[in-house]
Order: structure tokens, then sequence, then C-alpha cells
């Protein structure tokens, strides 16, 4: 793929100028794929909306010089709670793809897809950061049970399992614009399901390599057989959290899939306080969906979750920017934190309660 941008882009300053100059650069087959979500996209929309309508209660007469934006993951002291999630295809964004990514990232965990253009072995040899490596279950026990291995023999710190997509959802833009890899693409970690199409004729970027029929059962294998921490990724009700920690997950996410499978969800913030109340402290609770601005991380946590992940930010800095664009992004996410945090008069993480949110 030929490369349009300047050698030396000037960078952005916020996440939505990022998202401009991304849009402006991407074909509309990409940008569909990347900025989509399930049908009508209410949920997608949802996820960022409904930030915004949390008001925050700054509390004054605190000494704020000092500001611990830190957070314990899995047993790793990160400097900040600001995650990448995982995301397909990432040579469709930057020349660079995921190995830009991983440079990017190298201050924080980057969760790498299944759908990943670069095999996760070749980015454990080089990346800087803490790699956790994404499972989108196939039917195939043995499969799994050596991708598994080998992303935690390369060095994946935990495997996120993702339970949001037994099947695919209704994805109109792809339909509308049939994208698919580019020749010379390929998606290592599927093994042979990356090759298959639904339909040959039919061109898609998604292969027919789900498992619509994996349970509990199946997860408590992965559990048992990872030789990592396992965490749960796409969970929106309090009650399939509860299950999961008896099934012995090291976390959880919640997530919607950043409304990209079953419109009309809820907003992950809105699904948050139910699972952590259901978890109660058990393992940490992650969110994704909607994080655009380093009040929403603050608020996320306010509502018990650990840490936060990002993912259309990430691939708008990847593709304005490629490893600066993704570095960038999450160095503007943690700076707006850290203002939200000191005009809130909260120097940690763990002081940040619900009280500062607004109450009427
Ligand atoms: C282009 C794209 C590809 C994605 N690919 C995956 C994937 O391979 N596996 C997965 O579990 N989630 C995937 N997701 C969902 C993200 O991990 C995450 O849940 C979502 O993007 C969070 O919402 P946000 O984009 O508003 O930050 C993808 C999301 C996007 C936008
Ligand atoms: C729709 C079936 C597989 C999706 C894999 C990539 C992904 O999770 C996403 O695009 O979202």
């Amino acid at each position: 793929m030929s490369d349009p941008r300047p050698a030396d882009p000037p960078l952005p300053g916020t996440l939505r100028d990022y998202e401009r100059a991304a849009m402006a650069l991407l074909g509309d087959d990409v940008a569909g794929y990347l900025a989509g979500g399930a049908a009508d996209e209410h949920s997608t929309r949802w996820n960022a909306d409904r930030f915004a309508g949390i008001r925050l209660a700054p509390r004054v007469l605190t000494d704020v010089r000092d500001l611990d934006t830190s957070a314990d993951l899995l047993g790793t002291r990160l400097e900040h709670p600001i995650l990448l999630a995982p995301t397909g295809a990432h040579r469709l964004f930057h020349p660079g793809g995921e190995h830009a990514t991983a440079a990017g990232a190298a201050g924080t965990v980057y969760v790498v897809s299944s759908y990943s253009t670069t095999a996760f072995a070749d980015l454990a040899a080089q990346a800087a950061g803490p790699l956790w490596f994404q499972l989108n279950p196939v039917p195939d026990a043995d499969f799994v049970r050596e991708t598994v291995r080998g992303a935690v023999t390369a060095g994946a710190r935990a495997i996120v399992v993702t339970l949001d997509t037994p099947v695919a959802g209704t994805r109109d833009r792809q339909s509308w614009n049939g994208l698919d890899l580019p020749g010379g693409m390929s998606y290592p970690m599927l093994g042979g399901y990356g090759g298959l199409r639904p339909d040959p004729a039919a061109r898609s970027i998604y292969r027919p390599a789900l498992d619509a029929g994996f349970t509990a059962h199946d997860l408590a294998r992965i559990v048992a057989e990872a030789g990592a921490p396992v965490v749960a990724k796409g969970v929106l009700r309090a009650d399939d959290a509860a299950t999961l920690v008896d099934l012995g997950v090291a976390g959880i996410i919640v997530s919607n899939h950043g409304g990209r499978n079953l419109d009309t969800v809820p907003a992950t913030i809105d699904a948050l306080p139910g699972v952590v109340r259901a978890v109660g402290g058990r393992v940490p609770v992650l969110l994704d969906g909607g994080i655009r601005r380093g009040t929403d991380v603050l608020k996320a946590i306010a509502l018990g979750a650990r840490a936060v992940l990002v993912g259309r930010p990430a691939l708008w800095g990847l593709t304005a920017g490629g490893a600066d664009g993704v570095r960038h992004v999450i160095d503007v996410l943690r700076t707006e934190l850290e203002m939200a945090m000191a005009l809130c008069g909260v120097t940690s993480l763990g002081a940040a309660g619900s009280d500062i949110l607004w109450e009427e």
C-alpha cells in the first residue's frame, strides 16, 4: 500500500482532531471499518454521549501539586490506567501496522487482536511494553489451545477472551463497502481460519471463524490451560460477571465491542456500576467504549473501573501519525486525566470515588 502521508505530519491536539485527520486520510471502506457500529449505531453513539451526561463535583482546597495516575493491573504497575483495546488489521491504517502501534504503546498495555495483520510472536520479539493477547474463540479446541500456548510462550502477560461475538452482528457499512484485506495482508493469528471467507464471491474483511457454541465449559478449559491470567471481554450483565469470577477469570472488561455487534445495548458506563457491585472487588473491572476525554477516564475510575481501554482513538493516532500518533493520543488522554484529577481535587486514582460525581 502506498502511504499518502507527509513524512513528518503535524500532531493534532485533541482526540477529535485525530479523528478528523484520520478520516481525511482513509478511503470510505477503511474509514467505515474503523468508525462503524452495528445496525443504526445507537450504542456506538451512546458510549460517548453517556459520559457527557455524567457531571463532576469538584472538591476545592486540596493540595494537587503531586498527582499519582498509576494503576496496578494483574501484578503490573502501570504509570496510567489507559490501555489499548484489541482492534484488527492495523496494516490497513498505516504501513507500520501493529509494529507501529506497539511502539507507540510502549508505556502501557497493548491488547493484540486475533485479527492482527502481524503475528503476535513478531510483535512480542520487539515490543517495549507489556502485551496481552486477545482471543476470538474458534470452533476448534486444539487450535485455541495452541494459539493461547503460543501467545503465552511468546510473552503474552494475559489472555483476553472476547465473549460478545459468538456470531457477527449487523455491520451495514461492511455490506455497503465490501472491504477485504488487500493482497499481501493476512491474519496470521487465525491460522487456517484466516484464509476463509464467508462467501468466496463476497468480499469481506471478516472470516467465518467464530464459535457460536462457546460456553462456560470452554472458558473454564482456557482458564485452566492458559498458563497466564485470563480476562473476559464483552461483559455488560452483573449476573454474567459473577459467573465469570466463579469460573476463575482474573479480570473483566465491561465492553459492548464499541457498539459494533448488537445495537441498542446500553452504553458501557451505564453497565459498569452493576458489574462492579457483582464482582465485589474480587478481580479488577476494566471498561472500554466511548473514552474520548480525560474526564471520561476519571468518571469510569470513579464508578469502579481499575483502568480503561481505547479502540478507535488509537487507530486515529495510528492513521494520522504512526507510532508517534498512537503515543500522542495516549499522552493527550493522560494529560487531560491529570488536569481533571487536579481540578476535581483528587491526587490518586484510588482517591477518585463516586463523591466526585454530581448527584441530584
Ligand atoms: C476497527 C475495530 C476493530 C476491532 N477489532 C476487535 C477485535 O479484533 N477483537 C475485539 O475483542 N474487539 C475488537 N474491537 C472492539 C474494541 O476492542 C473495543 O471494544 C472498542 O473499540 C471500544 O470502543 P471505542 O472504539 O469507542 O474505544 C474492534 C473495534 C474497532 C473499532
Ligand atoms: C464480526 C466478526 C469478527 C470480528 C473480528 C474483528 C472485530 O472484533 C471487529 O471488527 O470489531
